[in-house]
């Protein structure tokens, strides 16, 4: 029998549905241990509110992107959770919107350290498959994205190298544009099966403990897979993240933020946010994706409330081309109400 605990990386571009699909996991009735490694993107991390409260240990890596400088981190997590008596039934790594998964993956082959302790070829662990999940409203819009030479399409990457696609977000688009996403998916990654879905809903036997990844197959497409190369990502993608205290104007922020995806959300790929609304107990949550939006609160099952003793911190982050620091951040503090006051 095979020990080896499966790892899943979850991969896929800003906003494409990543963390859904993470909670979907977690709230299945399914009997595993599972250890959740998440990596983010942006100044200010708001993920550890965004997924479900849960039994399953959930580990924060978020100084630096997991695909160049955090690899060490996640070595050490890896070891420190194989190290473990209560061993997990599976492993799940969810990369930041902008990871190329490929050196994620090689690290399970190549990394000194992991062959020195034995996790492979000592056999502890096993890459079991990556698993893209595309957007399928906004896909098109990255595969085209032009970078500048030398850096990498994180989008194409994150098709190019997948086990499994899940074709998310079906709700938003008509037969038509489905059926076009699906070819241009096709035509970067022939091998891999379309699964389509809409909130990450899909069948988890077809996306957990598959064996799906191919060493072989990846060699046979990229032979310097093996080789530590470097990579480097288009930098004009940068991200602002806000952090204020106190409680906001719930009508001012709500119009702030839609005129804003409205203007902006061409460029504004993603944003997320932790917010604090005057007279609510309630913790809210905002999330955008281009110019869609929503505003939900712990009310509505999203996230989990406020703490008695929790200080009302708004956590915002914006990630996207084009960015305005200062404006962002006079802006949304123009929605607080101690801001109204005075
Ligand atoms: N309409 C629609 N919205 C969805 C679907 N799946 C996820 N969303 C929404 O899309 C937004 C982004 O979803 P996340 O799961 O946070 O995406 P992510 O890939 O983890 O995002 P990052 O970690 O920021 O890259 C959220 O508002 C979700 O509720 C879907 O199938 N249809």
């Amino acid at each position: 029998m095979d020990s080896r605990v499966p790892i899943t990386v979850i991969t896929g571009f800003l906003g494409s549905g990543k963390t859904t699909l993470v909670n979907r996991i977690l709230t299945e009735n399914h009997g595993k241990r599972i250890a959740i490694i998440e990596n983010e993107f942006g100044e200010v991390g708001v993920d550890d509110g965004l997924v479900v409260e849960t039994k399953e240990e959930v580990f924060e890596m978020n100084n630096g992107c997991i695909c160049c400088t955090v690899r060490g981190d996640l070595i050490r997590i890896l070891h420190k959770l194989l190290k473990r008596k209560n061993k997990f039934d599976a492993i799940l790594i969810e990369t930041t919107g902008l990871a190329d998964p490929a050196p994620v993956a090689q690290t399970f082959f190549v990394d000194k350290d992991l062959k020195v302790c034995g996790c492979v070829g000592g056999a502890s662990v096993r890459l079991d498959a990556i698993l893209t999940v595309v957007d399928a409203k906004h896909i098109r819009h990255h595969l085209d994205k032009e970078v500048e030479e030398g850096a990498e399409n994180e989008a194409v990457e994150q098709v190019a190298f997948a086990d499994r696609l899940l074709l998310n977000k079906i709700d938003l688009v008509s037969e038509e544009e489905k059926q076009d996403v699906r070819q241009r998916l096709k035509a970067i990654n022939g091998a891999a099966e379309i699964i389509e879905c809409a909130q990450a809903r899909c069948d988890l036997d077809r996306v957990l403990g598959i064996r799906a990844f191919d060493l072989e197959r990846i060699l046979a497409e990229e032979p310097q897979f093996l080789e530590d190369s470097e990579h480097t990502h288009s930098s004009d993608v940068t991200s602002v993240g806000i952090e204020a205290e106190g409680e906001l104007d719930g009508e001012r922020v709500q119009g702030w933020l839609s005129a804003l995806l409205r203007e902006k959300g061409a460029d504004i790929f993603r944003s997320k946010g932790i917010l604090c609304l005057a007279g609510s107990y309630e913790k809210y949550v905002f999330q955008g994706v281009h110019m869609l939006m929503s505003l939900a609160s712990t009310a509505d099952g999203v996230g989990r409330p406020w703490a008695p003793v929790e200080k009302r911190l708004n956590r915002l982050v914006f990630i996207g081309r084009n960015l305005d620091r200062q404006r962002l951040n006079a802006s949304f503090r123009a929605c607080l109400v101690a801001a109204r006051a005075a």
